[in-house]
């Protein structure tokens, strides 16, 4: 398989996240659009994922004052000027040449922290090299423990802000369109601080965090939460932070829509950490439902990848800087001036 030929596609076309796949589409190699667009299985938690949020009612309040609209928020020490980030996601040379650097490039433009794969393509150390804005590290834990340590501390060294553990991925799931594809790694492409998708351990656990937490310096997260019973061994265990996903429904088929779940969630962490969420988050509106059912901040993953196979680091910002701006329309809409103003009270009962 050759490397994605990426025509230069006139940006001014993506008017919202859902233009940005279907630009995308002639714009990528079939392989590589396949691993982005793909689920597990029949894919019904990827389509629950947008169907959950779809179905969401929003609640107004009219004459309030939203002449001003604030969309900053702290989350684990770092003041974001809105609360979206970008989801790690792997392999980012076979959607652009440029790969990391442009994700890294676009995040800084559009001011947003970026959650770096372990499945880089690119070093991290030539990511931090770019990057202006937080960088977090996704991180696979390997059955070679001594490695997975020194990945950590290679991630603490380049500057990293968090560490994202990928807890929802003892295996991949059935991931059909990526067999039909034969997907592999083209030809001048790896992944430098993995060996291979079948480096990762199965027999994660617990103690596992423990362990974790022994040495490593920078907060911790457990990304792939989906269970309450979960969240609140995750709080009682003493991590930072949890990320509500469903691993944008490529892992288990048939899990439900993470914005359901994640009302559960909430009220079983009860704000004791903050909480992450991501699956199917492609309008300001559907920001507003997150942080409204329990939410401290969103990720976005398959339009960041969509936007850089349209326009490297120029599609990225632009991605973020449309969530970002329909964030704020939806907020003056909804008559919520600050993100700590949304609460449940602007979901339609
Ligand atoms: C192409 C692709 C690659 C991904 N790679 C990773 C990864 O390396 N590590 C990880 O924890 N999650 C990975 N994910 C899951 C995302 O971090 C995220 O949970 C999901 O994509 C969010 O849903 P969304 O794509 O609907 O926004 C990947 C997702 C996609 C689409
Ligand atoms: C085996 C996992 C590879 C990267 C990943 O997390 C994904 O494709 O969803």
């Amino acid at each position: 398989m050759s490397l994605p030929q990426n025509d230069p596609i006139d940006l001014s076309e993506i008017i919202n996240l859902f233009d940005v796949e279907r630009l995308a589409v002639g714009n990528m190699t079939e392989m590589a659009y396949e691993y982005v667009a793909s689920g597990a299985a029949d894919e019904f938690s990827l389509r629950w994922n947008r169907q959950a949020l779809d179905a969401i009612k929003l609640n107004t309040r009219v004459l309030v004052d939203v002449g001003e609209i604030d969309t900053r928020t702290s989350l684990l020490g770092l003041d974001l000027p809105y609360p979206i980030l970008i989801a790690p996601t792997a392999y980012h040379k076979i959607m652009h040449p440029a790969g990391e650097l442009a994700t890294a490039q676009g995040a800084s433009t559009a001011s947003a922290v970026y959650v770096v794969s372990s499945f880089t393509t690119t070093p991290l150390s030539e990511i931090a090299r770019v990057a202006t804005q937080p960088l977090w590290f996704q991180l696979y834990v390997r059955d070679d423990r001594e490695l997975t340590r020194a990945l950590i501390q290679e991630a603490e060294a380049q500057g990293c802000r968090a560490l994202c553990v990928t807890v929802d991925t003892p295996v991949a799931g059935v991931r059909n369109r990526q067999q039909r594809v034969d997907f592999a790694m083209p030809d001048g492409v790896s992944t430098p601080h993995m060996a291979d998708a079948f480096a990762l351990t199965k027999s994660l656990t617990w103690k596992d965090i423990e362990w974790l937490q022994s040495f490593v310096k920078i907060p911790i997260l457990l990304k792939g939460i989906l269970n309450p019973d979960d969240a609140d061994l995750a709080v009682q265990a003493g991590v930072s932070g949890i990320i509500v996903s469903n691993h944008g429904g490529r892992n288990l088929d048939t899990v439900p829509a993470t914005i359901e779940v994640l009302p559960r969630i909430a009220e079983t962490v009860n704000k004791r950490v903050p909480i992450l969420m991501d699956g199917g988050i492609r309008r300001g509106t559907d920001v507003v439902k997150a942080i409204a059912l329990g939410a401290d901040a969103v990720l976005v993953g398959k339009p960041i990848c969509f936007g850089l196979a349209c326009g490297g680091a120029a599609g990225v910002s632009k991605v973020l800087t449309i969530l970002r701006t329909e964030l704020e329309l939806a907020m003056a809409l909804t008559g919520k001036a600050t993100i700590s103003s949304i609460d449940q009270s602007v979901i339609w009962q």
